[in-house]
């Protein structure tokens, strides 16, 4: 049971979290990996963590974590989600039992492979957009976490939804700035526990501040389906290319009567919250590392100039034209182990869990870290912090378990998004290295993973850009 996992030496009663609660979120990651290092150097492949009463059993490597990843049963999620279920509802990501199982098998389809050229041609679209506005800034220092991510919401607003927020030009859209509240809302409540007590929540403005941030999110998202409903029962089906948008997709549903009106706001509220700052950090953690080591941007730059067959201002970026960089591949892959960009994932066990080593508790919460376990030396050597697309050479043998790399989760509750993710990073980061030449302004590990909601860089990611 739990009184038998190792864990890092706490406070009487309060356990860990006087610690926890005074370390910079940036820190946590290290601080992770320090315990976790003497955890598996005295046997142990979980570490727990004690907040108050509550006990985190932390899985430590592949053999740990893919019993949990792998299980059919134990799939419900943290209670940190209740938080946003007044937005997203009980959609995919929070839904469980067979809701989740029935939703999961109704939503794979549009993530098929078919359906992934349309959204293709909106991250073409958007991508051309960024590096046109970036032009202001050749030859100066810039932070493009910020822009990176306006970019990555108006993808995603066109992707779910059919809609243009703009809000790469535009921080006036009060949708975007609902999204804004909404993402300071969910930090300010998941890092201190004084937001927990109800009095104090009411009392500082946050409670009536949620409130009309959830109201403005979902009156949007109603609006735009009732509109696109109309639309889309006149027959007047708003075509991507030859491609439909996913509300589309829903809509269809919603004809064979599977998904009600309320349904499809669910899954569209939950693809906006996890589509976007999920893969703005994705994207910004790349152009980091590659702005950090100007050999390895260089060579990727040839690999798309091959690619894209010399490629002028008109050349469009296409599923096929991708394909061609497995080079760029390993250096997205590198990116993801080291800065994984959702940086926990929990499960709350409802049955006594049998992990080979311990029987871990029902009620307990099983606290997955991606960092932890991409950056274990054991398996990536101990040069695990440095930047090495080499570990992932296509034309070599995976000397790695599958769950020692698992940035889009693993088993049956993976990233249903996956796919969309990395095509999208792809062609943002194909259209920036094409125009421009980075150049980071301080170290690569100057620049750590904060763990927020995703994993942010906690400086930014400040590079010097120059036109090509
Ligand atoms: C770099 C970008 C992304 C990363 C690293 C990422 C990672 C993850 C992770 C770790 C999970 C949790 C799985 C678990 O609990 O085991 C997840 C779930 C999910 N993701 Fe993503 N994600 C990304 C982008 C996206 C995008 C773009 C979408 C949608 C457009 C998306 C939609 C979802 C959904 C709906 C779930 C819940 C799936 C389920 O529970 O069945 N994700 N993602």
């Amino acid at each position: 049971m739990v009184e038998s996992v190792w864990g890092p030496p706490g406070i009487p009663i309060i356990g860990n979290g006087f610690e926890l609660g005074r370390l910079p979120t940036w820190k946590l990651p290290q601080w992770l990996r320090k315990h976790a290092d003497v955890a598996l150097s005295e046997g142990h492949n979980y570490m727990k963590l004690q907040l108050v009463n509550k006990y985190f059993l932390v899985p430590l490597n592949a053999e740990a974590v893919k019993p949990i990843l792998d299980s059919n049963t134990e799939i419900t999620k943290g209670v940190d989600y209740k938080f946003i279920e007044p937005w997203i509802g009980t959609g995919l990501l929070t839904s469980t039992g067979t809701k989740w199982k029935t939703r999961r098998r109704l939503l794979t389809p549009t993530f098929h492979f078919k359906m992934l050229d349309g959204y293709v041609a909106i991250f073409d679209r958007e991508s051309r957009r960024l590096c046109k506005y970036l032009e202001k800034f050749d030859g100066k220092e810039v932070d493009l976490f910020p822009i990176v991510k306006n970019c990555a919401l108006d993808v995603i607003c066109e992707s779910a939804m059919g809609v243009s927020v703009n809000a790469l030009e535009t921080e006036k859209n009060p949708y975007v700035k609902a999204l804004l509240d909404m993402g300071w809302l969910l930090l300010q409540w998941a890092l201190n526990p004084i937001n927990w007590f109800l009095p104090f929540y009411i009392l500082s403005g946050r409670s009536s501040l949620y409130k009309k941030v959830v109201k403005e999110l979902t009156d949007f998202t109603k609006n735009v389906i009732a509109q696109r409903k109309k639309e889309f029962e006149s027959g007047n089906r708003k075509k991507l290319g030859n491609k439909i948008t996913f509300l589309d997709l829903l809509l269809e549903a919603n004809q064979e009567n599977k998904l009600s009106d309320e349904d499809i706001r669910e899954e569209v509220d939950t693809f906006m919250f996890e589509g976007h700052d999920t893969t703005s950090s994705g994207i910004a953690w790349i152009l980091w590392s590659l702005a950090c080591h100007s050999e390895i941007q260089e060579k990727v730059y040839e690999e798309i100039k091959t690619a894209l067959d010399g490629f002028d201002s008109s050349t469009e970026i296409t599923v096929e034209s991708i394909k061609e960089t497995p080079y760029f591949d390993s250096v997205i892959k590198e990116s993801n182990r080291l800065w994984a960009p959702v940086p926990l994932i929990q499960r709350d066990l409802q049955n006594d869990f049998n992990t080979g080593q311990y029987i871990l508790p029902a009620g307990a919460t099983i606290l997955i870290s991606p960092i932890v376990i991409q950056r274990n030396p054991k398996v990536w050597g101990e040069n695990y912090l440095d930047f090495k697309p080499e570990r992932f050479d296509s034309s070599k043998e995976k000397d790695y378990n599958p769950f020692d790399y698992i940035p889009f989760s693993a088993g049956p509750r993976n990233c249903i998004g996956q796919r969309f993710a990395l095509l999208e990073e792809k062609v943002m980061v194909m259209h920036i290295v094409k125009n421009y030449r980075m150049k980071a302004t301080m170290g690569f590990h100057e620049n750590e993973g904060q763990t927020e909601i995703v994993t942010k860089p906690h400086k930014g990611i400040r590079v010097l850009l120059e036109k090509r």
